[in-house]
């Protein structure tokens, strides 16, 4: 058979890519060895970023609607005391910061939305055996479970299996970094009558522990295992019950255990994230220990990223060239994440006591500054994707080109209050701050952002006069109805015009009077085929 793109892994990231190149419109296949959903314990955080995503996918509020919103992490002592809190406040990108999910349910969800799509075919119980690249395509060779093999012809393969990928393998690719020594006891209990609205690392050198909220009455915990307790020992449900007890001083009924399994930590991230036609994508990638709970949501943010540009080569007659960009975007975004997760690590198990007090008096005595107190709580810790080689032009942290972009809400001309990603649509979008882009753009110009499929959008100061409120047919109206735009424009002055990628990261930013260069020189980032620019 023959597909555009074939995705190997039907875990979140395979599925959200699938999801996304369903919306776009490209003809995909995606494939996974397991007959079903995986139920052990697994993600339980989904940040702001992943939940754009999954808006993108046009499944935004119905995956939000089962989850917790705004939940805190606390850091406590091992005896239960708390030393600092992180809770950000603002939505910058349209969606709550922190939030805890039930990754079954979650997935459940994905693999329904891809169903919307004829042009998606999600196929179980087949395992990838080979991949051959020519400049046609992949040829994949897929064994299914009555040990018959079948040939997938596509033009793009994305390896979304796992930790223990065999794309990546096939590729040649290798993930450098460790595997961290420690063993860890992680519970999920149903029912629980516990409660903790918030998730709680325990900082403790003897055995740190962790304690999760989730949602509809599940909660999670992770122990540290002893080198001396074997994981079979520790599985057991007394044992297990005992260590909830002891450590949370717990004296009502026990309630029932949901899963239990014992991980190891790794820090690892591929050497690359691709090899000709081929990508890797989620842990096939990277894989970090969970105490940021980013694991899942770096494999999102891979999966924006590789989705658009497939769909901006297949579709759109971009050239194969920016799909290079894949790796150079994400791989240091990713590196930073691993490397956040593994020095966390560090600081919630302490080997000695007295390192357990060193961290218990450091970080109160973060709480007693205001400036290190909101350096926790906001969450000003945490690496933001920024691109500074890739498909941007001219990325600077002074102009948030390379960043993602926000995402207030805004009115349309008929007055409905709606977040800007459902006004902007799937795809590129131009974007003018009081002003028709269309205006200040040559007809030259006018022909590259319509042959890449551009949308344009005119974003109006909130209730402007009757003056401003007009535009060229094809440009959308709007009314920066949250001020979001004003602030941002606050911040980078004289600058009008904006583009914005369909993952959301601003690629372009000018002053009207530059349009017409700014044009010119991203058709140099991002070359069409069926464009060719006539220099004035
Ligand atoms: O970010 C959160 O709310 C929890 C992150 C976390 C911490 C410790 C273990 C784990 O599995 C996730």
């Amino acid at each position: 058979m023959n597909t555009e793109v074939l995705i190997v892994g039907a875990g979140p990231c395979g599925v959200t890519i699938a999801n996304l190149l369903g919306v776009y419109g490209v003809k995909t296949t995606i494939i996974d060895r397991a007959p079903d959903i995986i139920d052990y314990p697994r993600g339980v955080g989904v940040d702001d970023e992943s939940l754009r995503v999954f808006q993108s996918c046009g499944l935004g509020p119905e995956v939000h609607a089962d989850m917790i919103q705004n939940q805190a992490l606390i850091w406590f002592d091992s005896n239960l005391t708390k030393l600092a809190e992180i809770a950000p406040s603002g939505q910058p990108f349209g969606w709550p910061r922190r939030n805890s999910f039930l990754q079954p349910m979650l997935e459940t969800k994905l693999r329904r939305g891809v169903e919307r799509f004829d042009h998606v075919d999600l196929r179980l119980e087949r395992e990838l055996v080979d991949l051959k690249q020519s400049s046609d395509g992949v040829e994949a060779t897929v064994a299914t479970l009555d040990g018959s093999t079948e040939t997938i012809f596509a033009q793009y393969v994305v390896g979304a299996d796992g930790g223990r990928s065999t794309v990546r393998k096939l590729i040649g690719a290798v993930l450098e970094g460790k595997t961290l020594p420690a063993r860890w006891l992680v519970v999920d209990i149903k029912d629980s009558t516990y409660h903790a609205p918030f998730s709680g690392n325990y900082i403790s050198s003897s055995r740190p522990f962790v304690s999760i909220d989730l949602p509809f009455g599940y909660r999670r915990f992770e122990f540290r295992l002893n080198d001396d307790e074997t994981d079979e020992q520790m599985v057991q449900p007394e044992r297990v019950e005992q260590l909830i007890r002891d450590h949370f001083n717990w004296t009502g009924p026990m309630p029932g255990l949901e899963r239990s399994r014992v991980y190891s930590h790794h820090s690892r991230v591929a050497d690359r994230f691709g090899n000709g036609k081929v990508f890797l994508a989620g842990d096939a990638a990277h894989l970090q220990p969970p105490w940021f709970g980013q694991g899942m949501n770096s494999g999102i943010r891979d999966a924006a990223n590789v989705a658009w540009k497939l769909a901006a080569v297949i579709r759109h007659g971009a050239s194969e060239g920016l799909l290079e960009t894949y790796g150079q975007e994400r791989r240091g975004h990713a590196r930073a994440l691993v490397e956040l997760a593994t020095t966390l690590g560090k600081v919630y198990g302490p080997r000695t006591k007295l390192g357990e007090k060193v961290r218990s008096y450091g970080l109160r005595a973060m709480q007693r500054i205001p400036a290190t107190r909101d350096y926790l709580l906001q969450m000003k810790f945490k690496p933001m994707p920024y691109y500074e080689q890739g498909a941007v032009l001219e990325p600077s942290p002074k102009n948030a080109v390379g960043k993602m972009f926000i995402q207030p809400d805004v009115e349309t001309a008929d007055g409905r209050r709606i977040k800007l990603d459902e006004a902007a649509g799937d795809w590129f979008t131009v974007i003018g701050i009081n002003i028709d882009p269309a205006d200040h753009l040559d007809p030259e110009s006018l022909r590259y952002w319509r042959s890449l499929g551009a949308r344009f959008l005119r974003m109006n100061r909130s209730r402007a006069g009757q003056h401003l409120r007009q535009a060229a047919s094809d440009t959308t109206l709007l009314d920066d109805v949250q001020g979001g735009f004003r602030d941002w424009a606050r911040g980078n002055r004289n600058r009008d015009i904006l583009v914005v990628r369909p993952d959301r990261y601003l690629a372009a930013t000018c002053a009207r009077g530059d349009a017409n260069i700014m044009t010119r020189s991203f058709s140099e980032v991002l070359p069409l085929k069926s464009f060719t620019l006539i220099s004035n």
